[in-house]
């Protein structure tokens, strides 16, 4: 596997560094999300270390969102066994007792944004022609309740609603006037800066963070956690609709004439 990759070991700072590197787009495949998830259990059960900064490894994209793909024409323990990869992605991102910065150097829709959204803290590159935003609905699918709560959480609920009622990709500069993203700067200084923030979130004591983060966040990932198996079910009937099966298509038929 050589999905989700720590490219550079914990330091005496307790940082540690993970780049995605699973070409061409960084989706989200079971794969992926199963190595993206054990690399965070390691690092959040690792005590030297604090902090992990999220970062592509490949140009121009952060990561594409769920891999289109994994929801087309499988079994529904295929259907299962994904929805609950999903799941367990972020429920161990958003619960992550570690500080999590996302230095996006690329583009990130929808699963791409939510891993965003997920972080602490999110720096992106002032490029316009990339973009980041849960765009579900231009594909004709709905983004779950907790997709939506981590949205409403960053963003407020107006934001939230219009941007999540017409599917929009936010282009870098907007997205950081709507407060989805927390600062822009140029590419070359991403990672320079998502050190400088780092540093800046563990001069905190980590009890009294991880606590207020807890605090923050409890009330969403118990929600989840409440209705995990009920949210697998309304996954599987959802993607299980034909009528579904044809938008996904379509629209994976609309990514690949783009390019012709
Ligand atoms: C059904 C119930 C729903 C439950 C809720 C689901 C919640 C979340 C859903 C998602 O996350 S769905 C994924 C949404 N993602 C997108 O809409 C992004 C689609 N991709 C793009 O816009 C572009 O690919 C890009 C990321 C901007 C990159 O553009 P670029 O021009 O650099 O590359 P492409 O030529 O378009 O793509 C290369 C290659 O990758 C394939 N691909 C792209 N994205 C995906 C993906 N998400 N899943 C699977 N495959 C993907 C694309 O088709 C190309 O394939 P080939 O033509 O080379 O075979």
């Amino acid at each position: 596997m050589a999905a989700a990759t720590l490219a550079r070991r914990i330091g005496r700072s307790g940082v540690a560094v993970m780049k995605f590197k699973s070409p061409p787009v960084n989706s989200l495949s079971l794969e992926f999300l199963t190595e993206f998830s054990i690399s965070l259990e390691k690092l959040e059960n690792n005590r030297a270390c604090r902090g992990v900064i999220i970062t592509s490894a490949l140009p121009k994209i952060f990561s594409s969102g769920l891999d289109i793909t994994e929801m087309c024409g499988k079994s529904i323990e295929h259907y299962t066994e994904f929805w609950r990869a999903v799941q367990e992605m972020w429920l161990r991102l958003y619960g992550s007792n570690m500080v999590t910065v996302a230095a996006v150097n690329g583009s990130s829709p929808a699963g791409g944004c939510l891993i965003a959204l997920s972080c602490d803290y999110r720096i992106m590159a002032e490029n316009p022609k990339f973009s980041i935003g849960l765009n579900e609905a231009q594909l004709g699918i709905v983004a779950p309740f907790w997709f939506k709560d981590t949205f409403v959480n960053v963003v407020g609920h107006r934001i939230a609603e219009r941007s999540l009622q017409l599917g929009s990709l936010h282009p870098a500069p907007e997205a950081h006037k709507l407060g989805l993203v927390d600062e822009l700067v140029p590419e070359e200084k991403l990672m320079e800066k998502a050190a400088a923030v780092m540093a800046q979130w563990l001069a905190l004591p980590d009890h009294a963070r991880q606590l207020t983060k807890t605090m923050m966040r409890k009330a969403v990932l118990d929600r989840l956690v409440a209705h995990r198996e009920e949210d697998i079910k309304n996954f599987i009937s959802f993607v299980s609709k034909e009528s579904i099966q044809k938008s996904l298509r379509m629209y994976m038929e609309m990514l690949k004439k783009k390019k012709s």
